[in-house]
């Protein structure tokens, strides 16, 4: 076993038989879930057993060789897809049956080009309830002051009455950020919201995001490529397997927050990204899902 991956905890998901009272119940469970994509010879088999809990309020991130299925779960999770096998629950039922607010940014802020920066930022506020309801006597009241004060928190406050082509990439993000957390979501799905920025305007971005999230605190699933980022901002990494991906390590991360650049100047945080670094390297070269020598099944 490599120093690397002896050092690193296992990730063992409590059993589905677990008497409830006693655990605490994570707000997303997902339990030996694997997807196909595809039929016949384009079959494409992207998840495999895949198991992990995420409590309420937790920040997660998923880092793993590309193409291991990473953006997958958030899928399953966001219900865009059905996993072929396996389970997900949501606070304790099956995916579905119950109602949670989900927030979502991706690497592509997919701003509407026809809507004001604050009209973009209220339109969970129009499609999604509780609020969809009270939309036409509140949108010029109290969700406009909700989107300006978001708007502001993130920098965009002379802004909000601009059109997303007048922004650049980074305001953009910012937009999108307060455009996923407008509602108040319980659960935040990142897809390499900062893949596109470039690294200084992306390390802004992380103190908007930590701050935000230290305010609200949903709970945040976060794909990224960026370990620095994932160590910056997550209070676990899970790492992936090469496709068919499943998880092979659960690594908390505990530096006090609020967390600044300094904390990535550490020996401790710099270890550790050279650590998830040999980690995918290592499941990268495994390939075909094969666990790298040393990670316990
Ligand atoms: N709609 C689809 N149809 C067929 N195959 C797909 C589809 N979506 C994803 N895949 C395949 O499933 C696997 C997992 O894809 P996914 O996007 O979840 O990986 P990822 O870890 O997020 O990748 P990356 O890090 O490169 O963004 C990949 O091999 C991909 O080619």
């Amino acid at each position: 076993m490599t120093e690397a991956l002896q050092r690193t905890a296992l990730h063992a998901p409590p059993p589905a038989t677990a008497p409830e009272a006693s655990v605490a119940r994570p707000l997303i469970r997902i339990e030996d879930v694997s997807l196909t994509y595809g039929r016949g010879e384009r079959k494409v088999q992207a998840l495999s057993r895949t198991s992990l809990d995420v409590p309420n309020g937790d920040f997660v991130a998923l880092v793993g060789p590309s193409g291991c299925g990473k953006s997958t779960i958030l899928k399953i999770v966001a219900q865009l897809l059905s996993p072929s096998e396996g389970h997900v629950f949501v606070a304790g039922r099956e995916i579905g049956a119950v109602d949670i607010r989900i927030g979502m940014a991706f690497q592509n802020p997919t701003l509407l080009p026809w809507l004001s920066i604050r009209d973009n930022v209220m339109l969970p506020l129009k499609i999604s309830q509780p609020f969809r309801s009270d939309w036409r006597r509140k949108k010029n009241g109290e969700y406009r002051d909700r989107a300006d004060a978001l708007l502001a928190k993130v920098g965009l406050g002379g802004f909000a009455g601009h059109y997303p082509w007048q922004l650049s990439g980074g305001m953009q993000q910012r937009a999108s950020l307060c455009r996923a957390l407008v509602h108040e979501p319980t659960l935040l799905l990142l897809d390499e919201p900062f893949g596109a920025l470039d690294q200084f305007t992306r390390e802004e971005l992380w103190d908007v995001l930590q701050a935000l999230w230290m305010e609200q605190k949903p709970t945040v699933l976060l794909v990224t490529h960026d370990l620095r980022e994932s160590a910056y901002l997550a209070n676990r990494i899970v790492v992936m397997s090469a496709r068919p991906g499943r998880i092979i390590v659960d690594e908390t991360v505990d530096y006090q927050r609020p967390r600044s650049i300094e904390t990535t100047f550490r020996s401790d945080f710099v270890e550790l990204n050279h650590r998830l670094r040999s980690l995918i390297f290592e499941a990268r070269a495994a390939g075909s899902g094969a666990i790298p020598a040393g990670v316990a099944a």
